[in-house]
């Protein structure tokens, strides 16, 4: 008789799960973002968040969304996580993978995603639905044949002790 656990999270809660994890390494403090490139078969391919290009310090580059000087806000100067995520892959080619992020891809993410041969995105919130950078998003996966949907929250929660 099989005395399989029951309880054991789905790919989707797994997945999403190490995105969110991966968003938890960013220092941007109003948002955090997390990601996380999936093969067909399910194998974890790539992973990443957002935060400054190496050798740039998050002590010295500013963090801060609003200024008077654009050179002194975050925007000049952040990868976001999908960017990083497709930069952190070294196995080649991405073709057909799927890409779990927990905030709908901005409009340069989206190019990097379609032009690496993502196929599908599953995100978790979409807190800018309706800005013009998710609506240009929509019209460019929705022209290459990028699928998307929004992850359906299991409503688990998940403690580690570190
Ligand atoms: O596709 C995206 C869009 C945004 N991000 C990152 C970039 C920034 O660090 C934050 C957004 O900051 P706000 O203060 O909410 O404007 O999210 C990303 O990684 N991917
Ligand atoms: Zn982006």
């Amino acid at each position: 008789m099989s005395t399989k656990r029951e309880d054991y999270i789905s790919w989707d809660e797994y997945f999403m799960g190490v995105a969110k994890l991966s968003a938890s390494r960013s220092k941007d403090p109003n948002t955090q973002v997390g990601c996380c490139i999936v093969s067909q078969d399910n194998k974890i391919l790539s992973m990443g968040y957002n935060g400054f290009p190496i050798g740039c310090s998050d002590d010295m580059f500013p963090w801060v969304r609003e200024g008077e000087d654009d050179l002194k806000t975050k925007y000049f100067y952040t990868v976001h996580s999908e960017l990083n995520a497709i930069l952190n892959y070294r196995g080649g080619s991405l073709e057909g993978s799927k890409l779990y992020v927990s905030l709908f891809p901005c409009n340069e993410c989206a190019k990097a995603i379609i032009q690496s041969g993502i196929k599908e995105v599953i995100y978790d919130c979409n807190k800018y639905d309706g800005s013009s950078r998710v609506q240009a998003s929509m019209m460019m996966f929705d022209a290459a044949g990028v699928k998307y949907h929004q992850y359906q929250r299991s409503g688990r929660k998940i403690e580690i002790e570190l």
